[in-house]
């Protein structure tokens, strides 16, 4: 040790730092995709698949989203797709996580695989483990921004995680960033969003309400016939909302309704929905 120094310092050395992975230890394979932000491929790491995404440059603030991948790596839930780390000593930047062996839960629902998806007890599952994950991601004070069935993942005997929790914030893309750019996720915006772009664990809340609707329409596009402009008024000024889907309990949709209120602070938290889902779900075993 340095100059009589006892022990090694306790803070990572420089370049060490514990949320920064050796490139030389990922082995790309296939790719599973892309999206405005780069393109994610399986990859092997440390004798493990895992999934990597390598970030087209200029469309995420590198910086701040480093500072974001040191607390994000502190978020561990069985229900949360859990990052192992970055590369960031080279372009592109690449972000390593867990692998979810049947994508993403949108495509999922669209593929109507038989057998799973007509069953109710399994869609209050998936409500319920995305539930699980918000309550952790908003007992962390982390706010998500862009809840929906397309950012949520589903993995090994049918487990639904949160994927992609505070990526959006640090995306460049006006278009997707400004409430008034075409990428925007009117369809899942509460009306504060819409109004004042005000983001909080209740907007989260409110886009919990619409993933539940994909998830008992079979990952329909909500407001299918709708603009984006019509969605803002009707949210914004005639206070209607999405309707029941055939498949949905009205039981559940009597929850859904309640992460529907105007007012942010009239919705429940995750905490209170976590319950109500729960006890609902025992009627149906
Ligand atoms: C068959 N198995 C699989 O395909 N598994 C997997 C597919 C993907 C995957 C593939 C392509 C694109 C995306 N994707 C989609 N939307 C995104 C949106 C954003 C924001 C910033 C706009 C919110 C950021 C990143 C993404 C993103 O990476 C994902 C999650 C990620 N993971 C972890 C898997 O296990």
């Amino acid at each position: 040790p340095r100059h009589g120094q006892k022990t090694a310092p306790t803070t990572a050395g420089f370049g060490h730092d514990h949320w920064e992975i050796d490139p030389s230890e990922l082995v790309k394979g296939k790719e599973l995709g892309t999206g405005c932000f780069g393109t994610v491929y399986e990859a092997w790491w440390k004798d493990n698949i895992v999934a990597i995404k390598l970030m087209k440059p200029g469309s995420m603030s590198e910086d701040s989203f480093i500072e974001e991948a040191k607390t994000m790596t502190q978020l561990s839930h069985p229900n949360l797709v859990q990052l192992y780390g970055v590369v960031t000593k080279q372009q592109p930047l690449i972000i390593i996580t867990e692998f979810m062996k049947h994508g993403s839960l949108w495509q999922f629902l669209k593929s109507k695989v038989p057998g799973i998806l007509n069953e109710t007890e399994r869609l209050i599952m998936f409500c319920v483990d995305v539930c699980k994950g918000m309550k952790y991601l908003e007992s962390r004070k982390c706010i998500h921004r862009d809840l929906a069935a397309r950012n949520c993942l589903v993995g090994q005997n049918y487990v639904v995680k949160v994927g992609d929790f505070g990526l959006a914030r640090h995306v460049i893309d006006d278009e997707y960033s400004s409430s008034y750019g075409a990428k925007f996720p009117i369809k899942w915006a509460a009306p504060e969003v819409l109004k004042y772009t005000k983001f909080s664990s209740k907007s989260d809340v409110w886009a919990f309400g619409v993933l539940i609707w994909e998830i008992f329409s079979g990952g329909e596009l909500p407001f299918a016939n709708m603009s984006n402009a019509e969605v803002v008024e009707i949210i914004c000024n005639k206070d209607e909302r999405l309707k029941k889907p055939k498949a949905c309990p009205h039981s559940v949709f009597t929850q859904m309704m309640n992460y529907w209120a105007q007012k942010a602070e009239d919705r429940p938290s995750f905490k209170n929905i976590l319950s109500c889902l729960l006890e609902i779900l025992e009627t149906f075993k």
